[in-house]
Parts: C-alpha cells; sequence; structure tokens
C-alpha cells in the first residue's frame, strides 16, 4: 500500500483562554491518500476549522498550542517555522477558506491576486501569469474573467468571491488541499461545477482533499472517506458507503437521521437536540456524547473512550454505539 500523502497523529490543537489552554482538537488521529477525499462533517463548534487551520498552520502562535504530529509527504510539519510552511503552502498545499471577504486583499485586485501566488511560488514570466490568470478565472466559472481580473474584491457577489478564492487556492495545481465549506455560499448551478473542478483536480493531478462540509449530499457525491467530528474528537472514521449504509456511532446516526428525507442528496445537517459544548465545558473524560444520549445507560459507555477499528477500515470511538437506539419520539430503534 502507498505511504499517505497526510498522516495526522494524536493531534492536539489548543486555544489560551484567560491563562488556561482548552483543546478544540483533542487527539485526533487520521491520514489523507493521494487521489482521495476525506470528508469532515460535525455540527458547528465541532473543532473542523480548528483542525484545518492546524495542518494548515494558521493559528496564532501566541495564542494557540499545537501537540501531536501532522506528517506530510513522512514530515512532521506541525510548527514548522513560518518561512518554510509558506512556502510550502503556496508550493504544494492549498486551502479554500470558508469565508472569502477575510481571506482575500481588500486593496488588491482579483487578478493581481491571483497573480502573487503564481509569482511567489511559480518561475511564470509576467505574460504567462496574465494567461494563467485568466484560464484560472475561466475555469472557475467567472463570466468575463479579462474584466473581472481588474476588479476589487468588494466589487463582487459573495459566489464570484468565492470563485476567486478556489482560483488562488488551486493556482499552482496543489498536491493536498483544504476546502472548507468551499460551496456554502454558491448557488446549486456553480456548486455543482467547483465541485467537479475539485474531483478534476483529484484525479488529474492525483491531490488529497480534505472537504468540509455540513452538506450529507455533497459527502455522499463527493467523498471517498468521511470523519465524523463531535467536540473535538473523531468519533468515526469509514468510507462513504459504511457511513449511509451502516453507521455506528450515535453521533453519526443522529446526524443522519436528522436529515428529513431518506434519500440524503442535498440534505443539510439537522440539530440534534442539545449542543456542542463550549470549549470549557467540554466534559475531557468519558463519552463526549453522552450528555445528549441520557436515555443510553451509563453502563454502555467506555470509560477512556478510544477510535477502535470495529470493522476492516471502520473506526468507532466508545461502546454505546452497540446498545445505542433512538428515543420513541425519535422514530424509535432505527
Ligand atoms: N481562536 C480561538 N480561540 C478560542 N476558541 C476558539 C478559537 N477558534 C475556535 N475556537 C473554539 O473552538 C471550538 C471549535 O471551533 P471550530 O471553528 O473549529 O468549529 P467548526 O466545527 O469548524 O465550526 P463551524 O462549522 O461553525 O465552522 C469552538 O468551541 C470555538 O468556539
Amino acid at each position: 500500500m502507498n505511504n499517505p500523502l497526510l498522516n495526522i497523529e494524536n493531534l492536539k490543537t489548543s486555544f489560551r483562554i484567560k491563562d488556561d489552554y482548552y483543546a478544540a482538537v483533542d487527539d485526533v488521529t487520521l491520514s489523507v491518500n493521494p487521489n482521495e477525499i476525506l470528508a469532515i462533517v460535525g455540527e458547528s463548534g465541532s473543532g473542523k476549522s480548528a483542525l484545518a487551520f492546524s495542518i494548515m498552520g494558521l493559528h496564532n502562535k501566541e495564542r494557540t498550542k499545537i501537540e501531536g504530529q501532522i506528517n506530510y509527504k513522512g514530515e512532521n510539519i506541525a510548527n514548522l517555522p513560518p518561512k518554510q510552511l509558506n512556502k510550502l503552502r503556496g508550493d504544494e498545499l492549498g486551502m479554500i477558506f470558508q469565508d472569502p471577504l477575510t481571506a482575500l486583499n481588500p486593496l488588491m485586485t482579483v487578478g493581481e491576486q491571483i497573480s502573487e501566488t503564481l509569482l511567489l511560488h511559480t518561475k511564470k514570466t509576467a505574460d504567462e501569469r496574465k494567461k494563467r490568470v485568466i484560464e484560472l478565472l475561466n475555469l472557475v466559472g467567472i463570466p468575463r474573467p479579462d474584466y473581472t481580473a481588474g476588479q476589487y474584491p468588494h466589487e463582487l457577489s459573495g459566489g464570484m468571491r468565492q470563485r476567486v478564492v478556489i482560483a488562488i487556492a488551486i493556482a499552482n495545481e496543489p498536491t493536498f488541499l483544504i476546502a472548507d465549506e468551499p460551496t456554502t455560499a454558491l448557488d446549486v448551478t456553480i456548486q455543482s461545477q467547483i465541485l467537479d473542478l475539485l474531483r478534476e483536480l483529484k484525479e488529474k493531478m492525483n491531490t488529497g482533499i480534505i472537504l468540509i462540509t455540513h452538506d450529507l449530499g455533497v459527502v455522499a457525491e463527493m467523498a471517498d472517506r468521511v470523519a465524523v467530528m463531535y467536540a473535538g474528537q473523531i468519533v468515526e472514521v469509514t468510507d462513504v458507503n459504511s457511513l449511509f449504509k451502516a453507521p455506528k456511532h450515535p453521533y453519526t446516526r443522529s446526524l443522519l437521521n436528522s436529515v428529513p428525507s431518506a434519500d440524503q442528496k442535498g440534505g443539510k445537517l439537522h440539530v440534534i437536540e442539545g449542543i456542542v459544548p463550549s470549549l470549557q465545558n467540554l466534559p475531557r473524560t468519558g463519552c463526549r456524547f453522552k450528555a445528549r444520549i441520557p436515555w443510553i445507560s451509563e453502563a454502555a459507555h467506555a470509560d477512556h473512550p478510544e477510535l477502535l477499528e470495529v470493522e476492516p477500515g471502520h473506526f468507532v470511538r466508545c461502546t454505546c454505539y452497540k446498545d445505542f437506539h433512538f428515543p420513541e419520539h425519535q422514530g424509535g430503534n432505527v
């Protein structure tokens, strides 16, 4: 078997709040292979973006502590000096941010921003860069690329800005890409164009992709494997078919069960009763999902839940999945 492109081991990302550190990513172990899309799903606040920012080295170092390993092509890039990381980021790693406005420089035109990435990370001449900028804007479905290249971010709609962010992220055909909710702000037609683009990138360049999304339709359509995150931890990892056909962890089952139609395509994750606790209030021992399934007996939970391989390639945290059932008002034992 080939080595994974990205191999994260026991990653713990903690934020300083007042004088203490609180882990938003807690003991995460996962891998992404070349030519593979790993989807990460979970409610708001479960730590998906904190994980993505850790991989990309984008957290504020003064207020964040990163422990564990983030091995990219066999080299641990956790806590790499900023200069080395910047180079790696533009050369081989790409990130599509959730919020296109904060990702773009308001003082530079769209064309200048894309061109800057090419200038910093390729040997292209000014003419070649200009050509590539237009090619990229075309690729992400921007109608008049020549005209748009000369516009500033505030002159564009949210959807157009998001496409520019994607153009920057894929400008140098990254080997590894994180797409954090890449299509949330886009209408359905553009959404499917962008998803096609990501798939093409994966197949053409062998790119390994982490796709963070709330949209189970996107997961079903795009992912090879899926990691489900709850309260800073991965609670289940498996291939996409097993996730939809035989989900195990109560949290995964609740996410899938909360989609109104049996056909998950286009379905969004609905709110499960209760909320993800805030960082300071996260239970740090025992099953973190326990409080949201109070009808399941205490004895069903492991004292120190670990992510265990329960079937080949299918990992689940905590033993409570064995006894889990929905309460009557949620459809009983489905
Ligand atoms: N810089 C920070 N300082 C302190 N706490 C933070 C910081 N960034 C995130 N958090 C907290 O860490 C937890 C995880 O946040 P994160 O943004 O990673 O969640 P998420 O799963 O990406 O949510 P969403 O889907 O809304 O983007 C939350 O409790 C959040 O409030």
